[in-house]
């Protein structure tokens, strides 16, 4: 299984967004686009007029990380304004089934995201539902955190979950050439990187570094291959 690598804008600069996906495209698999309301997380971010925007003018497909209340309510509209991929916190929905087929009807990958102190084995039943599952490994809001090593026992709970399923695993927060491996090692094959890359002075040369990293711990992994 070919390991992912889906950079972050929430560190690039929001007076060009069009021109900073620009800068990922030639190596990047995704746009991860972290919509944040205020709410939810202590912090404002963008919403669905810039998405829409985003979708248009985007050459790789938006990964929206909704970390917004009452996400039963507005992330259907995100799948609509033309997002591939819509994330939601399991903490703020009320019926995540329901989301699920609800964003799979509006023709989006649907992903399941878990705060840190949530635990993997609240979602297992519902992990049929959904295409990803997002691990957070800082408290989400903000960019630029420390990793959390808390998440790697909860990434590998969660690949031996999804061995029979088609779900796609998603870590986020503080992802770099530092903790990639250990990622990966764990059992994840989506790699959500913010600062390590809009940090960097070639932002597709850090994609492709970090994706090369990462495929060589899959292929060096106890699951490599493992997963469709
Ligand atoms: O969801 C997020 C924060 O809530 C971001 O996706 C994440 O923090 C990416 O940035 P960095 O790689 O700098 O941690
Ligand atoms: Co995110």
């Amino acid at each position: 299984m070919a390991v992912q690598i889906a950079p972050s804008i929430l560190n690039a600069d929001f007076a060009h967004l069009a021109d900073e996906v620009g800068r990922i495209a030639p190596a990047a698999d995704w746009v991860h686009v972290d919509v944040m309301d205020g709410h939810f997380v202590p912090n404002l971010t963008l919403g669905l007029p810039v998405v829409e925007r985003l979708a248009q003018a985007s050459a790789l497909p938006l990964d929206c990380h909704l970390m917004i209340e009452d996400p039963d309510r507005w992330a259907p509209g995100y799948a609509e304004a033309g997002a591939a991929s819509v994330t939601f916190h399991v903490e703020a929905a009320r019926a995540p089934v329901r989301l699920a087929r609800d964003l799979r009807a509006a023709g989006a990958r649907a992903g399941l995201a878990l705060r840190p102190a949530t635990a993997v084995d609240s979602v297992r039943d519902v992990l049929g539902e959904v295409d990803m599952l997002l691990l957070m490994s800082v408290e989400p809001g903000f960019g630029g955190q420390g990793f959390l090593d808390l998440v790697l026992p909860k990434v590998r709970r969660a690949r031996e979950l999804v061995t029979d399923l088609d779900v796609r695993i998603q870590v986020d927060g503080g992802v770099s050439s530092a903790t990639i491996e250990r990622c990966v090692d764990a059992g994840a094959d989506v790699l959500v990187a913010g600062s390590a890359v809009y940090g960097a002075d070639d932002p597709a040369e850090a994609v492709r570094a970090l994706k090369a990293q990462g495929q060589a711990a899959a292929d060096a992994s106890w699951w490599g291959g493992a997963g469709s």
